[in-house]
């Protein structure tokens, strides 16, 4: 749905400096209870994905850690996957210093009203929308053809080319990681890959969370799932401030220094006909610090059909999702309205 109510781009960040009153339309009105900023730390199982490789027993062990965690909370912590630490500061580093830059200077990678793409924050979609405390640089890395380089920033210098290489990491890191998944399960190892196919899609979203006046009240990143295949997030290594729902619960994701946060998308959900689940997940915002992380989301091309595959249906294990095709184009409208756009595709 294209954006009616507001074309009218009002950085989050621009807020803190000016912010006498309370901006009511940001109150996150749907629960009666305060948000708890500091709710419990999960433990978020940490697997190294250089032994996933081999058929080894070491392997065997890890994958059955990846099939445990991604069927219970939906993420897992990648180690050993083959970036530097000092790389992925610098990825970290190009986003810090984007929104570091004057407003001017950002204002260059503007999205417009009717596309996603580039720097603003969410599309208003209606005016009982609860706005979320960030802004954003959304871009598209894959298909190649499809980038749209007129929205990537030129400052920091070094913005473009880090961007690529980590594009090209994730890219790879993918494959290993929706092999492994198939293996995990004792399919084909290239079952879930193949569904994925050709000219796949590749998204990168640095989410920017400004210090907030109150953040018992407003919420970085209203809940949600992820309309991807496998979500990869690089975390802030000083603030942390994700946290994700289990059994009615709001946990906190620590930080592990190095690792790369995996999640399960409501794509790979479908793909492994509910083995594997999509985390409702959220970003608490933080009163002195502020915060920022690097989103990449990964996701088959949207003309290739997605459904659960085939060995993992039986007479006791029925097919619980449609074929769709086309996930991601009725995403954005749901989750503005707090609705799961997976519960559609539920048979
Ligand atoms: O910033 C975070 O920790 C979470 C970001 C997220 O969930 C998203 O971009 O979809
Ligand atoms: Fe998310």
């Amino acid at each position: 749905m294209a954006e009616t109510l507001t074309s009218v781009f009002s950085p989050v960040q621009e807020m803190v400096v000016d912010c006498n009153t309370l901006p009511e339309r940001f109150i996150y009105k749907r629960s009666d209870e305060a948000i708890d900023v500091n709710s419990p730390v999960i433990d978020i199982p940490v697997i190294d994905l250089n032994s996933l490789k081999y058929s080894a027993p070491s392997a065997d062990k890890e994958l059955e850690k990846l099939r445990t965690s991604f069927s219970s909370c939906g993420y897992f912590q990648a180690i050993n996957h083959g970036m530097t630490s000092s790389f992925l500061d610098q990825v970290h580093g190009i986003g810090k210093d984007f929104f570091a830059l004057p407003m001017k200077e950002k204002l260059k990678c503007l999205r417009t009203s009717e596309d996603m793409e580039g720097y603003g924050n969410d599309p208003v979609l209606s005016e009982h929308q609860i706005l979320d405390w960030s802004d954003r640089v959304y871009l598209t890395l894959n298909p190649e053809d499809q980038r749209k380089f007129h929205l990537w920033p030129q400052n920091p210098k070094k913005f473009r080319e880090i961007l690529q290489e980590y594009s090209e990491r994730l890219k790879l890191l993918n494959e290993v990681v929706l092999k492994a998944l198939s293996r995990s399960l004792n399919l084909k190892e290239s079952c879930f890959l193949d569904q994925y196919g050709e000219n796949a899609n590749m998204v990168a979203r640095f989410n920017y969370y400004p210090p907030c006046p109150r953040p018992e009240l407003i919420l970085g990143i209203k809940p949600h799932a992820d309309e991807s295949a496998l979500t990869y997030i690089l975390q802030d290594k000083k603030v942390e401030g994700l946290q994700i729902l289990i059994d009615d619960q709001w946990f906190t994701v620590p930080t592990v220094p190095d690792a790369l946060l995996v999640n399960v998308g409501d794509q790979v959900e479908i793909m492994s006909n509910g083995i594997f689940k999509s985390p409702l997940h959220r970003a608490v915002t933080n009163s002195e610090k502020e915060r920022m992380t690097v989103a990449v989301f990964c996701f088959p091309n949207s003309s290739r059909d997605i459904e659960p595959a085939e060995q993992l249906i039986t007479e006791t294990s029925p097919r619980l999702y449609k074929k769709i095709k086309n996930y991601v184009g009725s995403y954005s409208e749901n989750y503005q309205q707090g609705k799961r756009t997976i519960e559609a595709a539920k048979i």
